[in-house]
């Protein structure tokens, strides 16, 4: 069988993307790895499929597969590409989406100018819902990795995150520090790990290791759950440009249980069929 996809990206962060509307497919976990694979197989970050929805409120479902076959609960960048596709396909003529993930309702916006404004939900920071091994709920916390003595910010924005502030993200320990926190005890379901640089007030820089794919060009639930840090530490304003090695994303959030919003591009590459065993 000939599985019809399409290659996308949201500032550098791929997509193999699937309509199982229109066909049938199930993926296992050592399948979405072959696809994955850079050398051998499609090469993506994340696999994204287009469902039907379970919620009859919703317009879709948006499943996410990280490279290395896991089921996860959000991807921000894979959110606005999901936007530009059902529209592209002419699966919906709405320019306000409303899709179902795991990590709950997402509302995506189609702007005229090819951008997609996601309202990514409000952050939690309470440990048990990231989830991370936590007595108290603080806007930093010290955790022991690799031999080091760190401060981070945890938060969910969906999916776990753990955000730790350096003075320069082109010497930040990117690999080494995001390989032992991704896979620390204190996180039962791992994390994704976001190494923030304050430029100002209203602009970061960050690098962010992600869960089950490694540095990826950017994360969009990263980028939130940096600023959100930012916010709740009172080193940020509401609205921030964060540069990512992909390009630059614009995140606001007014705070406490108020909703945060991303906006920046989704951008196809091509289409292509892929024989499905
Ligand atoms: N690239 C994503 C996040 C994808 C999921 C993440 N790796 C996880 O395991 O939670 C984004 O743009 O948010």
């Amino acid at each position: 069988m000939l599985l019809h996809f399409t290659k996308m990206h949201g500032l550098g962060n791929d997509f193999m993307v699937v309509d199982l509307i229109t066909q049938r497919a199930r993926f296992e976990a050592e399948q979405i790895r072959a696809l994955a694979d850079r050398h051998f197989g499609v090469g993506f970050d994340q696999l994204l499929t287009v469902e039907p929805p379970r919620n009859p409120e919703m317009d879709f479902r948006y499943r996410i597969y990280n490279a290395d076959g896991s089921e996860v609960e959000n991807c921000g960048n894979g959110a606005r590409c999901f936007a530009r596709f059902v529209c592209d396909q002419r699966l919906t003529h709405k320019r306000e989406i409303r899709v179902e993930t795991q990590g709950g309702p997402l509302t995506l916006l189609v702007e005229n100018d090819d951008r997609v404004r996601v309202d990514m939900g409000v952050p939690h920071f309470e440990p048990a819902q990231v989830p991370f091994s936590a007595d108290q709920d603080l806007p930093l916390h010290a955790l022991e990795a690799d031999g080091e003595h760190l401060e981070i910010g945890v938060v969910s924005m969906g999916n776990p995150h753990a955000v730790l502030r350096v003075d320069d993200t082109e010497t930040a320990p990117v690999t080494r520090l995001g390989a032992a926190i991704e896979s620390h005890p204190r996180f039962p379901r791992r994390v994704n790990v976001g190494f923030m640089q304050i430029v100002s007030r209203r602009a970061i820089r960050l690098r962010v290791f992600e869960r089950g794919v490694g540095e990826t060009l950017a994360c969009g639930t990263g980028a939130c759950a940096a600023v959100a840090c930012g916010i709740r530490q009172g080193l940020l304003d509401d609205t921030v440009d964060v540069d990512l090695p992909g390009g630059r994303l614009t995140l606001h959030w007014a705070g406490g249980d108020t909703r945060m919003f991303m906006t920046g591009p989704a951008v196809r590459v091509f289409d292509g069929r892929v024989p499905l065993g």
